[in-house]
C-alpha cells in the first residue's frame, strides 16, 4: 500500500523497560526515530543496548510502554494483540540470524507460509513461491530441504519467506551473523537490491561495520538515544 504519511516511520517518546522480578531495567527512556519510506538503516550499538528490543517493537512483536510507534498509517501502540498480528502478515517480513526455518517444510513449503494467511489459490501460492525463490537465486530448489543446504541457501529461504507476501518493509536482526564473507556478502548485495530495485524499506540490527556499510546509512544506539554515522 503506498501512502503520503512522511516520515514512513515514525517513533516518538518511546519507553521501554524490562521488569524481572523487583528490578526494572530501563532501556529506552523517551526513543524518537524518523525513517523515510525506500531507506535502508544498519542499526548497531553495543551488545544490550536494545537493537533487538527496537526491531521488535517495529515488528510488532513487543509493545511499548509508553510513546508513539507509527508505521506508515499504522499506529502500532494503538493496535491490540490481534491487529498487530494481522497488520504483521501483510506489511512487514523479518530476517533471522539462525533463518528460523522448519526443518520439516522443504524450501518451498517454508517460503509459502505466511501466504497461508492470504486469500489466495494453491496456484497462486506456490506462482508467487516460485518466482520469490527465482528472485533470490534458488530456483529448481523448491524440493529441498533447509538441512541440506548451505547457510547462504538456508537465508535466501529466509529472504524469500520475508518478501513472499510483497511488504513494504523487511525487518532483519544480524542476517549475516551466522555466515562466511563471501556468503554474508551475497545476503547484503540481495537486500541492496531489494532496497534500490523494489523500493523495500530495510532496517538491518548488526554487529558488523562491513555489513552496516551496504546501507544507505548507520543509527548508533547508544544509552538509549541515536547517534547517525556514515553510510555508502
Ligand atoms: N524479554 C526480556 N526480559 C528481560 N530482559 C530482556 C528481555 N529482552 C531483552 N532484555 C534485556 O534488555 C536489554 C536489551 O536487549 P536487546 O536484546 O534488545 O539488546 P541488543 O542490543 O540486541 O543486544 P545484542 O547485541 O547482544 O543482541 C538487555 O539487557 C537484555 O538482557
Amino acid at each position: 500500500m503506498t501512502d503520503t504519511q512522511d516520515p514512513y516511520i515514525a517513533l516518538a517518546g518511546v519507553r521501554k523497560a524490562f521488569r524481572i522480578g523487583a528490578e526494572t531495567i530501563p532501556i529506552f527512556s523517551g526513543l524518537d526515530l524518523s525513517i523515510p519510506r525506500g531507506d535502508f538503516v544498519a542499526v548497531m550499538g553495543p551488545s544490550g543496548s536494545g537493537k533487538s528490543t527496537l526491531l521488535n517493537m517495529l515488528g510488532g512483536i513487543d509493545s511499548a510502554d509508553a510513546g508513539e510507534i507509527r508505521i506508515g498509517r499504522s499506529h502500532l501502540e494503538q493496535m491490540g494483540e490481534g491487529a498487530r498480528a494481522a497488520w504483521r502478515a501483510h506489511s512487514m517480513g523479518i530476517v533471522f540470524q539462525f533463518y528460523n526455518l522448519l526443518p520439516m517444510l522443504n524450501a518451498a513449503d517454508n517460503i509459502e507460509l505466511p501466504l497461508l494467511l492470504k486469500p489466495l489459490t494453491r496456484k497462486e501460492r506456490r506462482a508467487r513461491v516460485d518466482t520469490v525463490m527465482d528472485l533470490v537465486g534458488l530456483a529448481g530448489r523448491q524440493r529441498q530441504f533447509p538441512s541440506g543446504m548451505s547457510g547462504g541457501q538456508q537465508q535466501r529461504i529466509g529472504i524469500a519467506r520475508a518478501i513472499v507476501a510483497d511488504p513494504d518493509l523487511i525487518l532483519c536482526d544480524e542476517p549475516t551473523g551466522d555466515l562466511d564473507r563471501k556468503s554474508a556478502n551475497d545476503i547484503l548485495e540481495m537486500l541492496g537490491f531489494l532496497n534500490r530495485e523494489l523500493q523495500k524499506t530495510i532496517i538491518m540490527v548488526t554487529h558488523d561495520p562491513e555489513a552496516a556499510a551496504f546501507a544507505r546509512r548507520t543509527l548508533h544506539l547508544n544509552k538509549g538515544e541515536f547517534v547517525e554515522g556514515e553510510g555508502r
